[in-house]
């Protein structure tokens, strides 16, 4: 586990370009500027070259897209691939919309994503395993996350991340576990889309994906962890507060004082 990248990532203050979504992005925004990345966001497919070319890497969530903005998500997909900027995905609610994970298994066809992170409802749909997903969230399932992550990375060729109270970060061989993190994140709608484009914002400032999508996770779910142990009686109001102070004011050895990982 490299944690040293956090402060990597601090020094650079890498460009992140993000397609969001109109629900979250400006969780997205501001947890990315928080910790120290620089996103920047766009609708427009006619800038999409521009956009990609200034940026160190893209995260593309598929969480509330129209057919308009699937197409400008297929463009930027195919141009991080040519600029040969990290790609990542965050493939929302694929396995409760059977629209959405067509849409999806076609993006895929067009793109090569460096990492998917999804929770395990997500991340089952893409690796065809039986799962019920429900709406956004991961829902319930009888099937190994190990093997269901690992299932994923290999039909999918990249690195994937499985999130929930563990999570599993594969790249088809390896396997890593990030024990932190706090209920809290579940019931703050956006939790899940902050780690994807902070998982980007790691991946811009080091070119083993693997490495980078694990410290993202052990970063971000330390710091969720940190801020929800502070403060007794946390609701979902404080803690999305809260949060956004933890990704700005956390230090790399307060968050290797509480890292829990196999
Ligand atoms: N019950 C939980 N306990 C601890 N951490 C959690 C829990 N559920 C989710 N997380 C954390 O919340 C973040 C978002 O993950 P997740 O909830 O799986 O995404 P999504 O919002 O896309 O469903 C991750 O950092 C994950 O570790
Ligand atoms: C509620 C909702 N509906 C479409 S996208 C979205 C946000 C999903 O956010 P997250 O997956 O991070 O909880
Ligand atoms: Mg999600």
């Amino acid at each position: 586990m490299k944690l040293d990248l956090l402060d990597t990532l601090r020094q650079q203050n890498p460009i992140v370009f993000n397609i969001s979504n109109f629900v979250t992005v400006q969780d997205v925004a501001n947890g990315l500027n928080a910790l120290g990345a620089s996103p920047i966001m766009s609708e427009e497919v006619a800038e999409a070259d521009e956009m990609v070319g200034l940026s160190s890497a893209v995260c593309l969530n598929l969480g509330a897209f129209t057919q308009v903005q699937v197409e400008q998500i297929r463009k930027v997909g195919e141009l991080a691939n040519q600029k040969h900027k990290p790609l990542v995905i965050d493939p929302v609610a694929v396995g409760a919309v059977a629209y959405r994970k067509q849409v999806a298994v076609n993006l895929l066809n067009h793109f090569h994503p460096d990492v998917i992170r999804g929770n395990a409802g997500e991340i089952a749909a893409l690796a065809d395993v039986e799962w019920n997903a429900k709406g956004i969230d991961a829902g319930e399932g009888a099937g190994d996350l190990e093997a269901i992550a690992k299932a994923c990375a290999q039909k999918l060729s990249c690195v994937v991340i499985l999130s929930g109270p563990t999570d599993i970060i594969t790249d088809g061989m390896r396997v890593v576990k990030v024990l932190n993190g706090t209920p809290l994140f579940q019931i703050h709608v956006g939790s899940g889309d902050m780690l994807s484009s902070i998982v980007a914002a790691f991946c811009a400032v080091d070119e083993d994906y693997f490495e980078a999508a694990q410290t993202a996770c052990l970063v971000f779910a330390a710091i969720g962890e940190r801020v929800a142990k502070a403060t007794p009686n946390l609701g979902a109001g404080s803690f999305s507060v809260q949060l956004m102070d933890g990704l700005q004011l956390t230090t790399t050895a307060q968050i290797e004082a509480i890292a829990a990982y196999q």
